[in-house]
């Protein structure tokens, strides 16, 4: 005892060591603790917002998105935020009062002020894009579709966002615009993964967009698209078919039954007991068919129902042009279509339709769709209004011909087969994102997707500083052990040659 007390005495700096020791391990700890916790505490997130305008050829809807603000650097996820849907008609239908063009954007532009915080407002980016319906207006009137854009560009510059201007997309941009949401939204395009074709059904143009094996652009290079989108390179076909929407399709099958002027046709493509009366002025007044405005015909029409789908398939037949094609393969009209490749996701009227009909189960083969669809034609239309008494009547007596005119643009128009027609998704938006160009177009702008990757650190930043918390504190435990076990061998150690 009287040794140890002795040794202590004569090593006076051992106490204040183990309490130096200890008030540093003590500061180290809390320090990485609080470092730690910090780092991995919950953040408020801020965001950034973007906002587009499909000023399509039926309507005009309103897109916002938002990311993270911190992430701005082309590596946060961006998604749809707030949707609007203008209510009225497409833009190009007030060629006749643009103003109105204008003011009916006023509703969804204000909801987005108050989607979007106001502190953010003039950051924001504010882009109109304008697509078939426009372009039918440009080729008809460039006078009135400069009008109509004059008045929409004043109305949107009304709105505390940063204006990015307004503009009609050509069809090869809506098609590979519509091509990157899909596989963006899917994690495929960073992932570098297998992509997915798009599909997409408007009112007055349809587009096929997808990557083809062993695809020859040189074949036909107004369908191909080039791009390095995250260090990957993709050559995409794409072709828009103008006036092939559903609604412009439509017209060309009634167009094509009423060629020779007659006072009532009895449609195939609409239930038996349907009746109405059209005009003939408002049938042809469309690019898409004015030419073929029979020269003698009364002034209105009687436009009754047969519902059969294999007659309905002849008529719609007729409005595609099989017969010339200078490529290797075609699709219709002569235009250049490498053989479908892969899975697809169809949307716009491709789900809506195929959506109404029940048809978006994709366990469902194409002879299954198929008899559904003509069984769903023949159903006498009273039927069918006493069965769907809540459904808009107009988009209710075009179910059997859009049904019809799907099925025959997939099959026989992009020669889609039986076993092709099941990697086809009829979908309305992807993990909450409508699918669409909006998104693409508004990625491309703003340059969200880099042409090359990143060289991102293989962790994570929290878990990065959490790991080296780990080691740090193994590391002081063992230099504490250490020095500990020195300490109580250091008397046996320095005994004698303190002693003496
Ligand atoms: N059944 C149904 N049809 C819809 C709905 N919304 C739009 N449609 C129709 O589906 C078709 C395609 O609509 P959109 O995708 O908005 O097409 P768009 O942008 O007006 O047309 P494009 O300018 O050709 O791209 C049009 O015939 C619309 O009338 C809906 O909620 N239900």
């Amino acid at each position: 005892m009287s040794a140890q007390r002795e040794m202590k005495e004569k090593n006076p700096w051992h106490k204040p060591l183990t309490i130096i020791i200890t008030v540093i391990g003590v500061i180290a700890i809390v320090a990485l603790v609080t470092v730690a916790g910090l780092q991995n505490r919950p953040v408020f997130q801020k965001y950034k917002y973007g906002i587009v305008l499909d000023a399509g050829s039926s309507h005009t809807a309103l897109y916002i998105y938002k990311w993270p603000a911190e992430k701005d650097n082309n590596t946060g996820r961006i998604e749809q935020k707030h949707s609007c849907k203008v209510k009225g008609k497409g833009i190009s239908s007030y060629a006749a009062v643009p103003e109105k063009a204008g003011t009916s954007l006023t509703e969804c532009m204000q909801e987005a002020e108050m989607q979007v915080p106001a502190w953010r407002h003039q950051e924001t980016p504010l882009y109109l894009g304008a697509t078939a319906g426009m372009r039918l207006l440009n080729m008809e009137n460039k006078v009135a579709s400069d009008k109509v854009f004059e008045a929409v560009e004043k109305a949107l510059q009304r709105f505390p966002f940063s204006y990015q201007g307004a503009r009609i997309l050509s069809g090869q941009e809506e098609g590979a615009f519509g091509w990157v949401t899909v596989n963006y939204l899917d994690d495929r395009l960073k992932q570098g993964l297998q992509t997915t074709g798009a599909l997409d059904l408007g009112g007055a143009s349809t587009q096929i967009s997808f990557v083809p094996h062993e695809y020859d652009i040189s074949e036909s290079p107004s369908n191909a698209v080039a791009f390095q989108l995250y260090g990957n390179y993709y050559n995409l076909y794409t072709h828009s078919f103008l006036c092939y929407g559903k609604d412009q399709a439509l017209r060309m099958a009634l167009a094509h039954q009423t060629r020779s002027g007659p006072i009532a046709i009895s449609d195939p493509c609409f239930h038996p007991d349907y009746s109405v009366t059209r005009n003939y002025n408002t049938l042809y007044d469309s690019p898409c068919v004015s030419e073929r405005k029979p020269k003698v015909a009364p002034l209105n029409f009687t436009h009754t129902g047969e519902g059969n789908f294999l007659q309905c398939q002849e008529v719609i037949r007729s409005l595609f042009n099989f017969k010339s094609c200078k490529y290797s393969k075609c699709s219709f009209n002569g235009i250049f279509q490498p053989p479908v490749q892969g899975s697809f996701g169809a949307f716009s009227a491709y789900y809506f339709v195929m959506n109404f009909l029940n048809l978006t189960d994709g366990s469902m083969s194409l002879e299954t769709i198929t008899n559904y669809v003509a069984n769903y034609c023949s159903t006498p239309w009273d039927q069918i209004k006493k069965v769907y008494p809540d459904i808009n009547e107009k988009y209710l007596a075009e179910y059997c011909f859009s049904g019809t005119y799907i099925l025959t643009l997939l099959t026989e128009g992009y020669n889609f087969n039986t076993e092709t027609f099941s990697k086809i998704k009829f979908i309305k938006e992807i993990k909450g994102s409508d699918a669409g160009w909006t998104l693409g177009y508004m990625l491309n702008l703003t340059n969200m997707i880099p042409a090359e990757t990143k060289d991102s650190p293989p962790l994570p930043h929290a878990g990065y500083v959490s790991i080296v918390t780990v080691i740090v504190l193994l590391l002081f435990i063992l230099v504490t052990l250490f020095i500990l076990s020195f300490r109580s061998i250091w008397p046996k150690c320095s005994k004698e040659p303190q002693i003496v």
